[in-house]
């Protein structure tokens, strides 16, 4: 990569459709200045009185003119060899090149094509910086990042931008060798993890329901690895998990489980190393890898402003899932995970356990052959807990392979037939939870998890 290398990239091509806009509004004020102007004029008799208030007119509307409404027309993007930097209007957003997942062309309807300013989509978490609907480039981050936008601050997992040239613009972020220029239409797949297979699984239509045998392989890694700069916070995890086995992956704070289960589900692409799920690489044959996926995160997102039960109904609808079938499942998560009397309730009311709950509901809908829960149990009290043991029990009985991230080893050592653990990216164990204690000689997981964490920290 070159050093100080910076490209820049502009948006011109539609100006004239903003001049229009611009035209129009510019108008409107002019005429409304104008009525104050002769308000002013007939009705203020003092004549320093007089003159303030036309100048306070006069500015006031100078600068949304030229201070607001112009100013998205000063688009720059900047590709320099660590970053990019976004500017558009007021908003200038800074975006580290590792944090960048996907960036690809979309064509898409723009509810609103000629913003004056940066807008918000909370539903898709995405930051929209255009004024056209033309020459459209959806970045898509690996995580829910903090941005300061028109005086908030706000967490974005896409970004929408207008460019010139999108394809010199790609092959300028191409330069960063984790980059995914996927040019496929899968982003919108990522953009909540609860939902995040939701994209693929719309165009695979009802093949989901994909038969697995009992003990196959469900999910496989091989040299799996995630780098921030120097930082190895996944290094070489080989990991094999197999239809109709709990498998808990526990690890300390900061070990790698969550960036491990990100990379499996391909919210964050690999440093190096691969991720098969059923057999397909997560790569190079992404639909079908995900097919069979249902994943929560330890962030349950939800739509806030849709009820528990629209919520479920939207979900089983994005995964095609047949009318009376999606009702019956709907009825029977609600019932099975105490949320049927406040089904009718607005997410955005929901206590977080409760947010978790339908979260988990909203990734079993499609009845996916692997589930990954990243800390499913947490902020859940202790009746749920138990439901929730016997649902991965469950899954697990009619061969789903549910990989949990858990930090409490009394469950570990109660759910799950095998685990493994991680610490400081590195896999230090992996096995039967009765091997592993036989292997240190002891009592139980949470001697295991200290002596061998300890262990790998002496020999580190
Ligand atoms: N986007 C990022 N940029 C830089 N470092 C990161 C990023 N994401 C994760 N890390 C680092 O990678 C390491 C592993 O983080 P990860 O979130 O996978 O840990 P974890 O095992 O899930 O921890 P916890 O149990 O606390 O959730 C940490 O040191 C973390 O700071």
């Amino acid at each position: 990569m070159q050093e100080n290398r910076k490209q820049i990239f502009t948006y011109t091509r539609h100006r004239q459709d903003c001049y229009r806009f611009v035209g129009t509004f510019s108008a409107v004020l002019l005429f409304e200045a104008g009525v104050w102007i002769v308000l002013i004029l007939f009705l203020v008799s003092n004549q320093l009185l007089k003159l303030m208030l036309l100048a306070v007119i006069i500015l006031l509307n100078l600068f949304t003119v030229f201070g607001f409404i112009l100013m998205p027309l000063w688009t720059k993007h900047t590709v320099t060899s660590a970053k990019i930097i976004l500017r558009y209007g007021y908003s200038v957003l800074e975006i580290p090149h590792q944090n960048i997942l996907k960036a690809q062309p979309v064509t898409e309807r723009l509810l609103r094509p000629y913003l004056v300013r940066m807008e918000y989509e909370v539903m898709k978490q995405r930051l929209v910086a255009t004024f056209s609907a033309q020459k459209l480039v959806l970045l898509q981050l690996d995580g829910p990042h903090s941005f300061r936008v028109n005086r908030k601050q706000l967490q974005a997992r896409q970004i929408l931008i207008n460019l010139d040239q999108p394809e010199q613009f790609l092959a300028a972020l191409d330069l960063n060798p984790g980059l995914d220029l996927d040019t496929q239409h899968s982003s919108a797949a990522a953009a909540i993890p609860s939902v995040q297979s939701i994209a693929v699984e719309r165009e695979r239509q009802q093949s989901h329901q994909e038969q697995v045998p009992l003990g196959s392989l469900a999910i496989q890694t091989e040299g799996l690895s995630r780098h921030y700069g120097d930082f190895a916070a996944v290094l070489d995890v080989n990991l094999s998990i197999h239809h109709g086995e709990v498998y808990g992956f526990l690890g300390a704070n900061g070990a790698g489980k969550s960036t491990t289960i990100k990379m499996l589900v391909g919210l964050v692409t690999p440093t190096s190393g691969t991720v098969l799920l059923n057999g397909h690489n997560l790569r190079s044959e992404e639909k079908a890898a995900k097919a069979g996926l249902g994943y929560v995160s330890d962030q349950a997102m939800l739509y806030e402003r849709l009820t528990g039960r629209e919520f479920l109904s939207f979900l089983a609808h994005l995964h095609n899932v047949a009318e009376p079938q999606a009702q019956n499942r709907i009825n029977h998560y609600l019932k099975l995970l105490d949320l049927d009397a406040q089904a009718d309730r607005l997410c955005g009311s929901y206590s977080f356990g409760m947010k978790r709950k339908l979260a988990l509901a909203g990734a079993l809908l499609h009845a996916p052959s692997i589930v990954i829960l990243d800390e499913p149990l947490n902020g859940l009290d202790p009746r749920s807990a138990r439901k929730l043991k016997d649902l991965f029990l469950e899954l697990a009985a009619n061969g789903v392979a549910v990989l949990l991230s858990i930090h409490d080893l009394a469950t570990a050592e109660e759910v799950c037939q095998r685990v493994g653990i991680i610490h400081h990216g590195q896999m230090v164990a992996e096995g039967d939870v009765a091997d592993l204690r036989h292997r240190v000689d002891a009592h139980n997981l949470e001697e295991v998890f200290l002596q061998l964490t300890q262990e790998a920290e002496a020999g580190a």
